[in-house]
């Protein structure tokens, strides 16, 4: 007894601007580091160091004014939205609660988003909303990038950046009164194709290994990110990548905010490469509308 150590997440170093140019000694070795975590474990832990604490502060602080809106301002969504079936306010228990958020990549995006949900304007959230959002779309098509020239299929990331969506979602798991912890999160894949995670300091969120193991995500800094393949990233990868099982359990006595960033195909079909179709590996899913 006691002779099994837990496994550990993989930790990879996206820190350095030099090292993710594509064709330096750092991109091919982290290239691989990279595609290796996401086939054994289906994610991995980001080393960055693109989130200021000014910057963690303020996103934090906005986030927890939004959840503090009133619930129909909350639910409101665009017009071009509204007859979309999925609300932008969820919950999966009376502790918890998302809200979607939409094109905060781009500046007009956050503006607009900004402005339904406050008419009067409000800087701090908008500056620090876009500049996070910006900085979890670049870490993914990094991410992706490395991925699909590792596979030798570089030559349809064009396609990929341009045929993506991102959205945000923010969660709030409010504090355990009672100090037992309680499941925030049933275990889940997501049906994204990747997601781009970062927490307010409060841990939560849990991976499953392939032998069925749960691992606490612990980030090393106020800057790291996790990484996560999902369902559609497994399709299209024809099984190479896992979609990476994960919970929340929170059993802390402060509340739990986190952002998490997916990315969506929104063409008419994605579909497995040829070049990821051979003998070892047959053709496992057919083309498919991610949305
Ligand atoms: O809040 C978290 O840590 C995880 C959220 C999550 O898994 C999801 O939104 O799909
Ligand atoms: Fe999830």
């Amino acid at each position: 007894m006691g002779s099994e150590t837990l496994p550990k997440l993989p930790v990879i170093d996206l820190s350095s601007r030099e090292g993710l140019r594509p064709g330096t000694e750092t991109w091919e070795s982290t290239r691989k580091q990279v595609c290796h975590a996401l086939e054994e474990y289906g994610c991995f832990v980001i080393e960055s160091s693109q989130v200021s604490l000014d910057l963690h502060s303020e996103i934090y602080s906005s986030v927890l004014d939004l959840f503090d809106l009133p619930l129909e301002i909350k639910q409101q969504k665009p017009a071009h939205q509204r007859d979309h079936p999925l609300g932008r306010s969820s919950s999966f228990s009376p502790k918890h609660e998302r809200i979607d958020t939409e094109n905060l990549t781009t500046l007009e995006g956050a503006q607009s988003f900004t402005k339904l949900m406050w008419p009067c304007g409000n800087h701090r959230f908008c500056e620090s909303a876009h500049e996070m959002a910006k900085i979890m779309m670049n870490l993914d098509q990094t991410i992706v990038r490395m991925v699909f020239q590792n596979y030798g299929v570089e030559k349809y990331f064009d396609y990929y950046v341009g045929s993506m969506n991102y959205v945000i979602g923010c969660s709030k798991y409010k504090e355990s009164e009672t100090n037992e912890s309680y499941l925030g999160l049933l275990a889940h894949t997501d049906k994204s194709f990747s997601t781009t995670l970062h927490q307010n300091g409060v841990n939560g969120l849990e991976i499953q290994t392939k032998d069925g193991q749960w691992i606490l995500y612990d980030p090393p800094s106020h800057s790291s990110f996790i990484y996560l393949s999902s369902d559609a990233f497994k399709a299209w990868s024809n099984g190479r990548v896992r979609s990476c099982c994960h919970r929340v359990i929170v059993n802390g006595n402060k509340t739990r905010i986190s952002l998490v960033s997916t990315t969506f195909h929104k063409g008419p079909a994605l579909s497995v490469p040829d070049e990821l179709v051979d003998e070892e590996h047959p053709l496992r899913y057919k083309p498919f509308n991610h949305l």
